[in-house]
Order: C-alpha cells, then sequence, then structure tokens
C-alpha cells in the first residue's frame, strides 16, 4: 500500500483532491496534513472523514521538526502539496505569512523528502501545485504557456514563484522526482468566501454590496475546482517527471461580466426580480499592483495527458450557487468571527 501525504486537504482545492484520492484509490493510505486556519476546514471532508485508508493530521509545514518526524514516521512514498496562503489581498498587508507557509514551508517539505528518500527515488514524486499568477500579466492579447518567464507582481505570486523554483532546483540539484502544476482561478463547492466568487455569492444572498475592484475590466481564466481536483489526479499518475503543465479552462472573462452573470443566475435562485442583484455592485479602490488578465494555454496537458474541462462555466458555476445556496450553514460557520474583521476592514478599504 502506497502511503501519499496531501498538504492543505481541508481547504479549497485540497479537499476535492483529498476526496478524489481516498474514494478512488483504495490501495492508498491517504494523510490529510493541514494547519487548519482561517481557510481550512473539516467540514469540507466530513463525509470522507471515517474512510479506512484516511488519516487527518493537524499540523504546520512551517514546524520543521514536526514534518521530520512525521515523514521519518510514515515514509510517504508520494506529497501532494497544497497546503498554501492564497489570498492576494491578505499578501498585501501581511506578507512574511507568505513567505513563511509558501517559501519555508515548502522548503521543510522538499527537505523531508530528500532525506527519507534519500536517493532512492523509485517510485517517488513530490508534486508542487502552483498558480499561474507565477507568470505575472498578460496584455490583452497572449497566453500564458510552460516557458513563458516568471515575472510575480503580487507577495502572493512572489511567494508560490520561489517555491516553484526551490522545487526545480532540488530536482537539479538532488535528483528529486518532482512534478508543478501552474493553475488558473478556480471556483466551487468549500471556497472560502474572502475571494471573489465564493465573497459575491455570500454578499448577494445577504444583500450586502458587491466590491469590484476599479473599473472591473480585469481578466481572469475561469477553471471548476472539480475539473482541477481531475488535472491533480492526471498529472500526480501520468505526468512527465520534472516537468511543468498549466492547467486552465479556456475560459476568460472580465471580473464585471462575470459579477453581471453570476448576479442574474443568482436572481434566478432567490426567485428575485430581473437585475435586483445587480444593484449591489459597488465599485471600490483597486488592488495595488493588480495584475490585469490572465490566461492560460493549455494545450499541453490536454494532449500529453488527455485533459480537458468536463463542465462548462454555466454549468459550473450553477452547481456552485446551488452547493452555497443548500449549505447556508457552513457559511454561516466561517464567515463568523475572524472573518468577518477581516472582511469589514477590507470593505472599508473604500468606496470610490
Ligand atoms: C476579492 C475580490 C476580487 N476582485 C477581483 C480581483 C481579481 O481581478 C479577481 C479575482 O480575485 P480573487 O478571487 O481574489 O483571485 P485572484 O487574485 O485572481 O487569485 C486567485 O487565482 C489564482 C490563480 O490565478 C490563485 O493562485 C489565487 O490563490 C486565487 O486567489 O476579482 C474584486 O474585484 N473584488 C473583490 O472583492
Amino acid at each position: 500500500m502506497k502511503k501519499i501525504l496531501i498538504t492543505g486537504g481541508a481547504g479549497f482545492i485540497g479537499s476535492h483532491v483529498v476526496r478524489r484520492f481516498v474514494t478512488k484509490y483504495p490501495n492508498y493510505q491517504i494523510f490529510n496534513l493541514d494547519a487548519l486556519t482561517y481557510a481550512g476546514n473539516l467540514e469540507n471532508i466530513a463525509d470522507i472523514d471515517k474512510s479506512s485508508n484516511y488519516t487527518f493530521v493537524k499540523g504546520d509545514i512551517v514546524d520543521a521538526d514536526f514534518i521530520n518526524d512525521l515523514f521519518q514516521k510514515h515514509q510517504f512514498d508520494g506529497v501532494l502539496h497544497l497546503a498554501a496562503e492564497s489570498h492576494v489581498d491578505r499578501s498585501i498587508t501581511d506578507p512574511l505569512a507568505f513567505v513563511k507557509t509558501n517559501v519555508i514551508g515548502t522548503m521543510n517539505l522538499l527537505n523531508a523528502a530528500k532525506t527519507i528518500w534519500a536517493n532512492n527515488f523509485d517510485g517517488k514524486r513530490f508534486y508542487h501545485i502552483s498558480t499561474d499568477e507565477v507568470y505575472g500579466s498578460l496584455g490583452a492579447e497572449g497566453l500564458f504557456s510552460e516557458t513563458t518567464p516568471y515575472d510575480p507582481n503580487s507577495p502572493y505570486s512572489a511567494s508560490k514563484a520561489s517555491s516553484d523554483h526551490f522545487v526545480r532546483a532540488y530536482g537539479e540539484t538532488y535528483g528529486l522526482p518532482y512534478v508543478i502544476t501552474n493553475c488558473s482561478n478556480n471556483y466551487g463547492p468549500n471556497h472560502f468566501p474572502e475571494k471573489l466568487v465564493p465573497l459575491f455569492i455570500h454578499n448577494i444572498i445577504n444583500n450586502k454590496p458587491l466590491p469590484v475592484y476599479g473599473d472591473g475590466k480585469y481578466t481572469r481564466d475561469w477553471l471548476y475546482v472539480i475539473d482541477h481536483a481531475i488535472a491533480i489526479d492526471l498529472v500526480f499518475h501520468e505526468g512527465k517527471n520534472h516537468e511543468t503543465y498549466n492547467i486552465g479552462g479556456f475560459n476568460e472573462w472580465q471580473n464585471i461580466d462575470l459579477v453581471k452573470l453570476l448576479c442574474q443566475q443568482m436572481d434566478v435562485k432567490l426567485g428575485r426580480a430581473v437585475g435586483e442583484s445587480e444593484k449591489l455592485i459597488t465599485y471600490v479602490k483597486d488592488r495595488p499592483g493588480h495584475d490585469l488578465r490572465y490566461a492560460i494555454d493549455a494545450s499541453k496537458i490536454n494532449k500529453e495527458l488527455g485533459w480537458k474541462p468536463s463542465v462548462t462555466f454555466e454549468q459550473g458555476l450553477e452547481k456552485t450557487i446551488d452547493w452555497y445556496l443548500s449549505n447556508e450553514d457552513w457559511l454561516q460557520h466561517v464567515t463568523s468571527g475572524a472573518y468577518q474583521e477581516y472582511y469589514e476592514k477590507q470593505y472599508n478599504g473604500g468606496v470610490m
């Protein structure tokens, strides 16, 4: 039986990956390591919690001694590393937290893997799940490919770029077997309501303003989170050693158009008059260093591994809205306390 460590498995993307691996691979023993920060929530994976091939471990990847002990104890065969501080706005107010978790945390995992595998890399794999933000910002034209030079702009993307570089460096220097994926914006169930889609769903339900940064003309490439989990499964098992794969939906939306579509779908779901939710749109001051456009060329993963998104954006968005509307308890739990304080501070940043 293979022992697989998944970090960040109580978070948004991680919870979908953990569920997929636990249910699809009964011959794997899955260890889910999560620090349970504000964005991690065991409710996200409550349905698989009792599975015999699943173990939850609470712990922080920043603690090197703890990580070394964990690797020595369990002798993992593979690591899927998703644990990260991931919110760009938070990285602007507290960059060091991002260096700690995303850079030091990744280093601790790399060191621990290198030590236990001790040059015996047969059947071993370190998989770093990363972001397209490492490539910086596109103008109106072009797509990010795997050979696009790194050019990160936010403390968040700088920390992810740094950790990508360390993973590659451990591959080149010590022969560590690795794969890296850089994915575009995800949306779907379990997404903490600080990111655009879940925050706006939450605010529409509660009749709160929808704070659109700047002129709303920023563009992102959106992918349903379960399609990302499927891609991660494929890359972990079939991706080539020492390779990078970009993952994206070929699905670009300007923020304001996405928000309007979301408002329309929410009006229908909530039985509101047409145009009701759009009245909540409020233009607020822009994010500093806001990247204009991300768009992914996902043809490598498509050609080599046969992956492509399984749902359209309209379908994925509807599934997402349905999930939030039938999980209002979840929303209530995660939006109380610390989050609420943060949100109020953020929103009071100023209406334009
Ligand atoms: C939270 C929020 C966001 N926005 C804008 C900023 C962006 O142009 C767009 C999406 O913002 P966010 O949901 O924060 O996501 P973004 O900054 O693109 O980064 C996401 O996508 C990345 C992949 O591209 C991931 O690596 C990040 O972890 C993830 O947070 O919406 C608003 O206009 N208003 C808001 O309140």
